[in-house]
């Protein structure tokens, strides 16, 4: 292991003393694995100073307790990308969870790799966010439970640190879930206010993987709204209302993070649900105003609870048809925390119609209370469904935060 490896593993090199160290050692630097290398040959007094010139304003801290992008409030755009580890040891599945910190904290503060250092060799960094701000650029990591060996083997000799609830979502009878769109060992959400960093930010976690894991999928999400009001789907609906109930320290702990029985590094964690969800619109475009509010319960203009007045007036669950989505999530007696953004992916070729949709994520401490029998419920009676198609489906365990010096999940491959 190098010096600056040692360093970063025993947690004591803060990130101003990593960046003066990374300019001294320069090109010549090579600390295992080509992405690292191409950290450190790129990393200079350059990126140093724009990495803390930016306003901070526009940086959301990557260090804490809990991963940023979780309870952050939404940004514009976002991109999930799944990866299958191809590395063979735990020592290289470590080496890519550094590489992917040490760019993850670069570009969360607005910095970039330098390019053109070497004229013979391909541009450090890839270029497209060089003179853009950090735009609250946020990286959030989940873990898979095939990463752990579940229906498979413990390639990383991890599995006895499974957390509890980690497995994939049961199979749902309207379940219509493509494989190659579903799962996968590590999960990367990324988001920003500027697609152009986000993408930034997701290409440079692939490019840095080469060689340690494979992109099985992607996609990219967005959703817009006035600054403190709630965004709408692409029914037009608002969607997030809900979160505003649990949104204080005591609300987070009990709806979000993980409890204090779970496996060591998942203090401060948490459990994420993808489902990517379809939405036919050409056919809720030709229903009435009246079936597409009974479909929630909620009215479309102010988005308020039927027989309510104001958005966030508290639910009569009673006043809501039985199978409106807003009853029957009452009905489950159960809070997430939703984060969901919209996709379009151009057009269904055998219709002609447009294949656009959700993207719903969900944080949650426990799902096989939370989310799970929530989901159950909705897929037997909720009026949505007649809408909808749920085409792929994930669950990952999110590490709590790290300090600088340490790497994502370091306390799961290290304790
Ligand atoms: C299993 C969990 C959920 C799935 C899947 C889901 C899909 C989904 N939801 C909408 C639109 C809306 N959802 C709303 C509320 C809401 N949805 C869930 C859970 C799932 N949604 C919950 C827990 C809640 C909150 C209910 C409450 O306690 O009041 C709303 C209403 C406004 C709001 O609170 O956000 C909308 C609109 C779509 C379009 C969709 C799949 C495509
Ligand atoms: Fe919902």
């Amino acid at each position: 292991m190098s010096d600056m490896s040692e360093q970063m593993s025993k947690g004591g090199m803060s990130r101003r003393d990593f960046l003066k160290m990374s300019a001294v050692a320069g090109v010549g630097l090579a600390v295992g694995g080509a992405g690292m290398y191409a950290i450190e040959r790129a990393l200079g007094s350059d990126s140093t100073a724009q990495a803390e010139s930016n306003p901070a304003g526009e940086q959301v801290p990557m260090y804490g307790d809990h991963q940023a992008g979780i309870i952050t409030p939404q940004q514009t755009y976002m991109y999930l990308a799944s990866f299958r580890i191809t590395a063979t040891s735990k020592d290289g599945l470590i080496r890519l969870l550094k590489d992917w910190t040490r760019f993850a904290d670069l570009s969360t503060s607005g910095g970039t790799m330098r390019t053109g250092d070497n004229p013979n060799l391909p541009p450090s960094d890839t270029g497209e966010s060089l003179d853009l701000p950090p735009s609250r650029l946020t990286a959030t990591f989940g873990f898979g439970p095939s990463l752990f060996g579940v229906g498979g083997t413990d390639r990383f000799g991890i599995g006895s640190k499974l957390p509890m609830h980690l497995k994939d979502i049961p199979r749902m009878p309207k379940d219509n879930l493509d494989p190659s769109q579903s799962g996968g060992d590590i999960i990367v959400q990324v988001c920003a206010d500027d697609q152009q960093v986000a993408f930034h930010a997701v290409r440079n976690f692939i490019r840095l993987s080469t060689g340690s894991a494979s992109l099985n999928w992607m996609n990219e999400g967005f959703i817009s709204g006035q600054p403190g009001k709630t965004a709408r789907n692409l029914f037009g609906f608002k969607d997030g209302t809900a979160n505003e109930s649990h949104q204080t320290p005591s609300g987070f702990d009990q709806v979000v993070w993980a409890a204090d029985d779970e496996p060591a590094w998942m203090n401060g964690g948490s459990y994420l649900a993808f489902r990517k969800i379809r939405m036919l619109l050409e056919v809720w475009d030709r229903s009435s105003l009246t079936d597409q509010q009974n479909t929630f319960g909620r009215y479309k203009e102010s988005g308020a609870a039927y027989g309510k007045k104001e958005e966030f007036d508290t639910v009569d669950a009673s006043q809501l048809p039985a199978t409106a989505h807003v009853r029957l999530a009452k009905d489950s007696k159960q809070q997430i925390h939703r984060r969901a953004f919209s996709y379009t992916d151009g057009v269904d070729h055998r219709t002609g119609n447009v294949n656009a949709g959700l993207l719903f994520l969900s944080y949650q401490r426990d799902p096989d209370t939370q989310f799970v029998p929530m989901l159950k419920l909705m897929q037997s009676s909720d009026k949505l469904n007649e809408y909808t198609m749920h085409v792929a489906s994930g669950m990952y365990a999110c590490p709590g935060g790290i300090r600088e010096g340490e790497y994502i999940g370091q306390k799961l491959f290290e304790s």
